[in-house]
């Protein structure tokens, strides 16, 4: 089920028509990390219900809300709330917003999530910067882009060796460095799988050895679309649990463990990406 050209256009335009802001650049928030979009001054908020051909939110620590507004005086539009595989959405639905920043104007989009720790030096707080990623879904034929072309987004065969920024990465971990992050600043690949259930064992140590350095149920597909259409990418995993890899260990992943670990490391995630953002407008790295 994909959306044409057109229906994009239109609820860009729907949005467009009830507010003056001019976004240049896209957040999208993880579980437990929609605290990002309260950081924009002179808001405008969308709930999805209201905003045609947008899906609902369905999952707890996923408000449900376009934020429009501006961070450090740059015009930001923010989804508080993101759509997953698992909540029975087609992949082209799931990543109807991003198409949708696209027609806004965005040029930049900047997303979060929550994932567990699958590289045995990650700690649980730690702030993973994505330089790569691993699309099992995409491997069964589930890919954004599946069905027909239309080349007013992008080419048919979108290159993917280069879909996360690296000047954005770079940046990003000066800035880290500079806030005192450090010792939780990290760096590495995101594996995402469909979900909603949590790996087992024998699939934490599988993707491990696959090269995943954490391992989630979202993003990718948003930045494979976000790439098709010819927009910046920076990501950012928060390790909210270590994957299970022992058949000694107790621990269990689960939900409240991933939004609890949102809420204690919030505030150095929202500064890091706030401060990104103002740092993109000093360097003037814009395309
Ligand atoms: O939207 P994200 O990828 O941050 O959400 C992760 C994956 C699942 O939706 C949920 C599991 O706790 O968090
Ligand atoms: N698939 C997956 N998604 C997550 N999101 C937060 N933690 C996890 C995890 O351990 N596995």
């Amino acid at each position: 089920m994909s959306y044409t050209y057109e229906e994009c256009k239109a609820t860009a335009d729907w949005l467009m028509a009830q507010t003056d802001i001019r976004p240049r650049i896209g957040i999208v928030c993880g579980s437990g990390l929609g605290g990002l979009a309260n950081l924009l001054k002179d808001q405008v908020v969308f709930n999805y219900r209201d905003i045609p051909n947008f899906p609902q939110s369905t999952v707890h620590g996923h408000a449900g809300r376009l934020v429009f507004g501006t961070l450090k005086g740059r015009p930001c539009v923010c989804m508080q709330g993101r759509f997953h595989l698992y909540e029975g959405y087609p992949i082209q639905k799931i990543t109807l917003p991003i198409r949708i920043f696209k027609l806004l104007g965005v040029d930049t989009v900047i997303l979060t999530n929550a994932a567990g720790g699958l590289n045995q030096d990650f700690k649980v707080g730690d702030i993973m910067i994505m330089k790569d990623h691993i699309n099992m879904p995409g491997f069964a034929g589930n890919n954004p882009l599946s069905g027909p072309n239309d080349e007013r987004f992008g080419t048919r065969f979108p290159c993917m060796s280069d879909a996360y920024d690296r000047e954005l990465q770079q940046l990003a971990m000066e800035v880290g460095q500079e806030l005192g992050y450090g010792d939780f600043l990290r760096e590495g690949v995101y594996c995402v799988l469909s979900g909603p259930s949590f790996e087992t064992i024998a699939e934490c140590r599988m993707l491990h050895r696959l090269g995943a350095d954490a391992v989630g149920m979202s993003t990718v597909h948003e930045v494979i679309v976000a790439r098709h259409c010819g927009m910046r990418v920076f990501a950012l995993s928060l390790i909210t649990n270590q994957a299970v890899m022992d058949y000694d260990s107790e621990e269990k992943a689960n939900h409240e463990e991933v939004l609890q670990t949102g809420k204690q490391r919030s505030e150095q995630l929202e500064r890091l990406v706030s401060t990104l953002v103002t740092r993109i407008e000093h360097n003037n790295i814009y395309a």
